[in-house]
């Protein structure tokens, strides 16, 4: 009995006693997972506060850009992805392919860097945004490279502080005064290519037009910058300019089409390195004949002052020509060096008349191509020229551009279809984050950006049905609600285009004398004529028109 009380009593010491079994169970269950669950959220909270430190610290955040898909690259890295992009015949229609198949940006293996193919505006604004010099370098790549012989150090490859103080000595050449004291200028020029079309069409037949394009354009650009009107001086020697710029381009994509042509140990073994020595020689003595040209003006102006008559002055070539200001007398002004005036002369040389000449040949092959936009345009034209608030002689005055408001909004959807910088590039110095698939992914230092409109401009985020040609896309409510980065032709931030303005008041006045004095209609076809990405959109053959006399 003793016993039995004895183990009964000690059996009531080590048990549970009945009643609290249930709950010290679950209080001992659900303590140990209060406590566990507290472990868990202290330890969120610090590594979410350690985290935070971090991408404060050093955005070891963000992902990096493993998780940003692209094609393979080859197995030799100094070719890397490019082999992709061949033949150029099929490059355009790939990147189209490759935004559908990767989304908004994809990777690629680069000459000799890692690149980052952007085909979001929302991507593109990231990057070209940026005020930081870090962001706006195009240093060490190697298709800025090869037009260095050519460009020198001039704004469009320049970069840092030295870009920062060109930029503003270029600007001043473009500012609203400026832009109003070259319309008679582009009245001129306007009016002798219309000449030049009718002497071609004399005969009624089919003909391109892009020599003429070329000249007149090359013409105009040349006399903004060096005060010196080229066909009253000597025509032949801008039809030359052509010859040797069109040279050029066609070396520089024989180096393109074969990646290793780009290091400079190899091209100069190719059959082409002579031609384009001679190319780049002779649109230097261009320019430096233009520089010449300026400074002998220069000289006489000054030498009137001492005692020459102006009737001398007059004898000696020179017009006199007013107030006209030429990008020179801004260059000579801030006391830039003769090398790096020539550098800046070839660089808006090519910047202003390849990308302007490319736009309007696009841009009268779409009007060729629909009669209906032509007319309206047309109209437009007419009234301008027929009302005298905006004609002074049968010439356009520069208030009056402003009311081509149909001639402007086909012109922005020709350079949608077709950007002639269809696409550039930066290199980044410092990293920079982006926001991909919902994802903080940084850019490393060292990464190549390449920004291609072409494909932001044909993406059906952006544009409904983007293959169509339809100028409405650009009135004022229907830009208003796109992406801002949606559109951009001539680039955006603070390394955008420079001569914009200047460009759009080029191609209105041309066109607006074009289609006063022609109907345009074309033999081909969209689909008849590849585009090459040839530094600028380049079809492969010019387009075939004909024109009919109006007036
Ligand atoms: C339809 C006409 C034009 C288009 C589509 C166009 C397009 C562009 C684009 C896309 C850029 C940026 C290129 C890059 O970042 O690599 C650019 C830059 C530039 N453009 Fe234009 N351009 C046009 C007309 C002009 C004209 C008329 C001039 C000269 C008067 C000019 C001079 C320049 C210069 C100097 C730069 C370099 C700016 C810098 O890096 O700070 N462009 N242009």
């Amino acid at each position: 009995m003793e016993v039995t009380q004895i183990s009964n009593r000690s059996t009531e010491n080590f048990s549970i006693p009945k009643g609290e079994t249930g709950y010290g169970r679950i209080f001992f269950y659900a303590g140990t997972l209060l406590v566990l669950l507290l472990v868990r959220f202290l330890s969120t909270v610090i590594s979410q506060k350690q985290k935070r430190r971090k991408s404060e610290d050093g955005k070891e955040a963000a992902v990096g850009l493993e998780v940003i898909r692209g094609p393979k690259p080859f197995f030799i890295k100094f070719i890397g992805s490019a082999y992709h992009l061949l033949p150029l015949q099929e490059t355009l229609n790939k990147t189209l392919k490759w935004h559908k198949l990767y989304g908004s940006c994809m990777k690629a293996i680069g000459v000799n860097h890692t690149a980052l193919v952007v085909f979001s505006a929302e991507i593109a604004q990231s990057f070209l945004k940026s005020g930081d010099l870090g962001h706006l370098s195009k240093d060490k790549m190697p298709f800025y490279d090869i037009m260095r012989p050519f460009l020198g150090n001039g704004l469009l490859i320049s970069e840092g502080t030295y870009w920062q103080t060109r930029r503003k000595v270029l600007m001043g050449s473009m500012n609203f005064q400026r832009l109003r004291s070259y319309t008679k200028l582009l009245n001129k020029h306007s009016k002798r290519f219309v000449n030049a079309l009718e002497k071609l069409f004399v005969d009624k037949g089919v003909h391109p037009i892009n020599v003429e394009i070329n000249s007149s354009f090359l013409a105009i650009i040349t006399e903004i910058l060096t005060g010196v009107d080229m066909d009253e001086k000597d025509h032949n020697e801008v039809a030359e300019y052509h010859h040797h710029f069109q040279t050029w381009k066609d070396c520089l994509i024989s180096r393109i089409e074969k990646p290793w042509c780009l290091l400079d140990s190899i091209w100069r073994w190719h059959p082409k390195y002579r031609a384009h020595n001679i190319a780049v020689a002779k649109m230097n003595l261009f320019a430096i004949r233009r520089l010449e040209d300026y400074k002998l003006k220069k000289e006489n102006s000054l030498k009137v002052g001492e005692g020459l008559t102006s009737e001398s002055y007059l004898n000696s070539g020179f017009e006199e020509d007013g107030n006209f200001r030429s990008t020179l007398d801004d260059l000579v002004d801030a006391g830039v060096s003769d090398v790096e005036i020539i550098h800046e002369i070839n660089t808006l040389l090519f910047g202003g008349h390849e990308t302007t000449a490319t736009t309007i040949h696009f841009y009268f092959f779409m009007m060729a191509l629909h009669p209906d936009f032509q007319e309206i345009c047309r109209k437009e034209i007419d009234e301008v020229f027929e009302n005298s608030a905006h004609t002074e002689n049968e010439t356009l005055t520069f208030d009056s551009l402003a009311n081509l408001k149909y001639v402007e909004r086909c012109l922005l959807e020709t350079m949608r279809l077709y950007p002639s910088s269809f696409g550039y590039m930066r290199y980044l110095k410092k990293s920079l984050n982006i926001d991909y698939e919902g994802k903080n992914v940084e850019v490393p230092a060292g990464t190549d950006i390449v920004l291609v409109p072409w494909v932001i401009h044909r993406s059906p985020q952006y544009y409904q049905k983007p293959e169509e040609f339809d100028p409405d896309r650009f009135l004022p409510d229907q830009s208003a609600k796109r992406h801002p980065y949606s559109y951009l032709p001539f680039s955006a931030g603070p390394r955008n285009c420079i001569g914009q303005k200047f460009g759009m008041n080029e191609m209105k006045t041309v066109a607006a004398y074009v289609l006063r004095n022609f109907e345009l209609s074309t033999t081909d076809k969209v689909e008849d004529v590849t585009l090459l990405p040839s530094i600028t959109l380049t079809p492969e053959r010019d387009y075939n028109f004909i024109l009919k006399r109006r007036l």
